[in-house]
């Protein structure tokens, strides 16, 4: 057994020099397009070409490699891809181990550089300023609906949405307390009433306190006495907090999505299996969100999700969020959106981006 397990090993050996081989190989493709992309003054990630590079090397394996595996191994050579093109940064809400860093960190891999802001709308001044190249932000949860921090601040920002991705979120109370001796339970609203109905049986008494992100809560929690915090499991390590009990969520296969800003649009072609988000006003009058609707029903451009936030210029007025499937491009959208410019008094298209997988 001995000797067959150093021979299997070496055989690993080669393959690791010839990997190794591989990968700088086409790193150095990519330093190449970085090249080329500068010159050229063009975005350095390419979430359409991300997408097309996953499909293909997921239809090239043959397994046994799992396909979560596989993607998370191209998240990280397209990440030390880009960081050779250009050192990038990401904002997100921080501090460090909130769920929407850990997105940042699936979608942007290891290599780039990330930064944590105090709030949600801290993320958009980033990105519009320059400070940072992109940021992340949590837009709905499946337990909870919209998050509507996110939602209203589209409707001011220049900024474009280039990607999105689900995540699952597990919840972890995290206190140095026992059960019994908490008193406070610090979160981000949406955490807190992901785990309404496990807080009311658990810790009826306790008094919920709203903060800017979960992470955030357990820096409180680390500090006060009594207090607890609902915050991803890693945010108990990086911070010192121990588990109190965990998957606390009220629903299983509770899920967020994500969207990711960019100044830049990204581009013309798309993916091939694109979505399209919209913000649109409609006139005080009957009939008017069936109007609203129609051109993209008459093109079959499939209405994903709708949504409605009150304006707050007018009691009552409510301006409507709306995902399509298909890119701002085809034909058919530049057509339903032509047609949509005509009945609105506002339609503004915040983004057209690769569908990601549930
Ligand atoms: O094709 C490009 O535009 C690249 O920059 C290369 C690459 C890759 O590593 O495949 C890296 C970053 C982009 O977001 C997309 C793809």
């Amino acid at each position: 057994m001995k000797k067959q397990l150093a021979q299997v090993r070496a055989q690993i050996d080669a393959l690791d020099q010839k990997v190794v081989r591989i990968l700088n190989t086409r790193l150095k493709c990519a330093q190449r397009i970085g090249e080329l992309k500068r010159g050229a003054k063009t975005r350095i990630y390419v979430a359409e070409r991300e997408a097309d590079v996953l499909r293909r090397v997921a239809s090239a394996n043959t397994g046994p490699l799992k396909p979560a595996a596989l993607q998370a191994i191209y998240r990280e050579i397209m990440s030390a891809a880009i960081s050779l093109e250009k050192p990038l940064c990401v904002a997100y809400l921080g501090p460090e181990a909130t769920n929407t860093h850990a997105a940042a960190l699936r979608k942007f891999g290891s290599s780039v550089d990330y930064r944590p802001m105090a709030t949600i709308a801290d993320i958009f001044t980033a990105v519009e300023k320059g400070e940072a190249d992109y940021g992340v932000v949590p837009v709905e949860n499946s337990t909870e609906g919209s998050v509507r921090d996110s939602l209203d601040l589209f409707v001011e920002t220049p900024l474009k949405i280039v990607a999105e991705l689900h995540q699952e979120i597990e919840h972890t109370l995290l206190s140095r307390e026992p059960l019994a001796k908490i008193k406070k339970v610090y979160s981000k609203d949406q955490a807190l009433a992901q785990c309404r109905r496990w807080l009311q049986r658990h810790l009826p008494h306790a008094q919920l306190v709203d903060v800017d992100s979960t992470a955030y809560g357990v820096q409180i929690a680390a500090k006060e006495k009594g207090a607890a915090a609902i915050a991803p499991r890693l945010a108990g390590e990086r911070y010192g907090v121990p588990v109190a009990a965990t998957h606390i969520q009220d629903l299983k296969n509770n899920t967020s999505r994500f969207v990711f800003l960019g100044r830049e649009a990204s581009g013309s072609a798309g993916s091939g299996h694109d979505k399209t988000s919209l913000l649109v006003s409609l006139h005080h009058e009957s009939g008017a969100l069936l109007r609203a609707l129609q051109p993209f029903n008459r093109r079959k451009l499939n209405l994903t999700r709708i949504e409605s936030r009150p304006s707050k210029l007018k009691p009552w007025d409510y301006i409507f969020f709306l995902d399509v499937t298909g890119h701002y491009d085809d034909p058919a959208m530049q057509a339903a959106l032509k047609e949509l410019s005509r009945k609105c008094p506002l339609v503004k298209w915040l983004g057209s981006y690769p569908v990601a997988k549930r």
